[in-house]
């Protein structure tokens, strides 16, 4: 219907590439982080979240990333396998590397932000090397974190999946995944990011991200989608924060989603628990419509929630959201 075609004789629905790190999540919210004092330790890194989100729904999931030689690396990884998510395709990095770390402030339900400490982060030492043919072979859809993208070998790591990904027939979704601080400039961002996209079936980002991407401000939602078209893309979907979002198909579709009303702890988690269960969604075939509906209920339930990774939704809890606007 929409040109996406997951094809089935693949036994793993999912493999996610990039980022595993750690979130430390202010507990006492509703103040900056110069008051705040202790932290839960959660896994992190976006697309982490939204693989964790996807299998957590069902999906047969699978990782390709790198964590660190440490007590933080090995949590990661245990986490993954506690969720049923494959961890062959997760190294160890040589010793001397860290975890990155995310520490949340949570200022208001509005208000929040996160510190990061990414010198030396594992994640960004993936190698080509880490990337094994026969298990990107495996898999109905790769899912490649824009982050990724920010330095070598990590980079040469990601356009590696994504050359292999091609090669078997793997539908290839993007997440812009813009953070800040992993990158060494715009141009940057803009050559990669863009070399990347145009060569991915599925986009996701906010309106801020794809302006990057795309080296202006203010362009149209539609203008964006147009242009992506012109390359591989057959679906884009603009994200709105509390606004909702937008899906564009290349066969002229046009869907628009609004939010589940929330009773919002912090924003952030908000875009992979979006991400994670519209994934879910176009892989059971659901229209465009539906998947949306399905992230934005994702959504809801994880901004009112202290974590990103621990609190990602099962199907009973989304359809008990979307039955209850119902
Ligand atoms: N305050 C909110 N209340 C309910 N749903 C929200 C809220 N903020 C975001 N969402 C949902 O999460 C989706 C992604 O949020 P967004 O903030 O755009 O992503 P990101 O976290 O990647 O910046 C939105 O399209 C919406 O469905
Ligand atoms: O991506 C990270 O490294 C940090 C995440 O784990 C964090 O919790 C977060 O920012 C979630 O991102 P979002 O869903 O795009 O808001």
């Amino acid at each position: 219907m929409n040109g996406i075609v997951f094809r089935s004789d693949k036994e793993l629905d999912l493999i996610g590439v990039g980022r595993l790190c750690i979130d430390l999540n202010a507990n006492e919210i509703n103040r900056p982080l110069e008051e705040t004092q202790t932290f839960t330790k959660y896994v992190g890194g976006s697309p982490a979240n939204i693989t964790i989100a996807a299998s957590r729904l069902g999906l047969r999931a699978g990782f390709i990333g790198r964590v660190a030689d440490d007590a933080f690396g090995r949590f990661i990884v245990s986490y993954l396998r506690k969720e049923g998510i494959h961890t062959e395709g997760v190294a160890t990095d040589r010793p001397g590397s860290v975890t990155g770390l995310a520490f949340t402030e949570i200022k208001s339900p509005t208000e929040c932000s996160i510190l990061m400490y990414r010198d030396n982060a594992a994640d960004l030492n993936l190698e080509p090397g880490d990337v094994d043919e026969a298990y990107v072979r495996r898999a109905k859809a790769v899912m490649v974190s824009g982050t990724a993208l920010a330095r070598s070998p990590s980079r040469e790591a990601a356009f590696r999946t994504i050359e292999l990904a091609r090669k078997h027939g793997a539908v290839l979704l993007f997440d812009i995944d813009y953070r800040p601080y992993t990158w060494a400039s715009r141009d940057e961002i803009y050559a990669y990011c863009r070399m990347a996209a145009a060569q991915c079936d599925v986009i996701l980002g906010g309106r801020e991200e794809f302006d990057l991407l795309e080296g202006t401000e203010g362009t149209e939602d539609f203008a964006t989608a147009k242009q992506w078209f012109g390359h591989e893309a057959k679906l884009v979907v603009v994200k709105h924060g509390g606004d909702g979002s937008i899906a564009f198909a290349k066969d002229g579709g046009v869907y628009r989603a609004g939010v589940f009303p929330a009773q919002v702890v912090k924003t952030f988690g908000a875009g992979d628990s979006f991400a994670g269960a519209f994934i879910y969604g176009l892989m059971q075939g659901w229209d465009i419509d539906r998947c949306l509906e399905y992230g934005s209920a994702s959504a809801s339930i994880v901004v009112s929630s202290h974590s990103c990774s621990d609190a990602m939704p099962t199907n009973d809890r989304i359809e008990a959201v979307i039955a209850k606007r119902a």
